[in-house]
């Protein structure tokens, strides 16, 4: 659904994306991390064509989103970390907005909003950070966007809010829609994003699927005060270490936490850059 090709991007004279290459299939809920400023809210922006790259191809769903064709903005939803919303009530907003997404579900954002527990009565700059950020998921989820991209999205929510926003999610995805989930909070998204993309040092280095990544990889958890060795990548832990190898054939496989996993792609993306696109599957 997502093809980028040789991306350059940079802010005035300061490059951050160079020779960029990433692929995104549908039916899946990507999730992008990258360390603070590794450039995942630009590469957002550029796919929702709010940024325009400085060089490369961009297609998403056939469209160039630097050219902003209306057909294309009618099929991307775009939720960034910080909400700014206009002066009003939550059923005004729908009646404004909802007319640009075609296939916009009226019944879908009731729902969500009464899972939320959002008043659409209520004016939308009144609501609380956190209530705000479930108003706009509640649209953006019933807008039925084919691309659904959200920059951090359970910052703010409380932790009832985190299992409906899992949830929600989890049921809206479907293969004609393709979610991409920024985040730093990998705890809240752990068994919802799959595949996992990394950006780092203005390239992608990681775009695999969390099958492909317990086929190759295996985490163990070792006791004592000497570090692993023969491993890709280890870390301290309270009475020893946490290590990530690749997997022996035969083996048990451990599963993998993400915050471990990603330690481990940054701190040596070399190892693990065999394998950054995805392979096979509808690209
Ligand atoms: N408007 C701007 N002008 C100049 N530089 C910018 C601008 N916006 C972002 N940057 C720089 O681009 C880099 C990437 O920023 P970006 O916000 O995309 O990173 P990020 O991965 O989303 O970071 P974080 O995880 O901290 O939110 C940073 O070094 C940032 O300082």
């Amino acid at each position: 659904m997502i093809h980028v090709r040789d991306l350059e991007f940079r802010y005035g004279t300061h490059p951050l994306f160079s020779h960029l290459d990433m692929d995104i299939r549908g039916g899946a809920i990507h999730g992008l991390l990258g360390l603070n400023g590794a450039g995942k809210t630009t590469l957002l922006r550029l796919l929702s064509g709010q940024l325009f790259p400085s060089d490369g191809m961009i297609d998403v769903l056939g469209f160039t989103p630097s050219q902003r064709k209306p057909d294309f903005l009618s099929e991307i939803f775009f939720i960034p970390d910080e909400i700014n919303l206009p002066d009003f009530t939550g059923i005004q907003y729908v009646e404004m907005i909802s007319p640009f997404y075609p296939w916009f579900d009226a019944a879908v954002c009731d729902t969500l909003c009464k899972d939320f527990e959002v008043d659409q009565r209520r004016k939308l700059t009144e609501l609380s950070f956190g209530q705000k950020k479930k108003f706009l998921l509640a649209f953006g989820l019933a807008s039925m966007t084919p691309i659904m991209v959200m920059d951090e999205p359970t910052n703010g929510l409380d932790i009832p809010s985190k299992t409906q926003f899992r949830r929600a999610v989890a049921a809206a995805i479907s293969p004609q829609r393709c979610f991409i989930i920024s985040t730093h909070q990998v705890r809240d998204l752990e068994n919802l994003i799959d595949p996992i993309i990394i950006v780092h040092n203005g390239k992608i280095i990681f775009n695999q699927s969390i099958e492909e990544i317990s086929a190759r990889f295996s985490m163990s958890h070792e006791y004592g005060q000497q570090p692993p060795t023969e491993v890709l990548y280890s870390e301290q832990i309270p009475g020893g270490w946490v290590s990530v190898h690749e997997t022996p054939a035969g083996t048990d496989r451990q599963p993998l936490d993400l915050e471990t996993l990603f330690n481990a792609v940054v701190a040596n993306p070399v190892a693990f850059a065999r394998q950054t696109q995805i392979q096979g599957g509808t690209l």
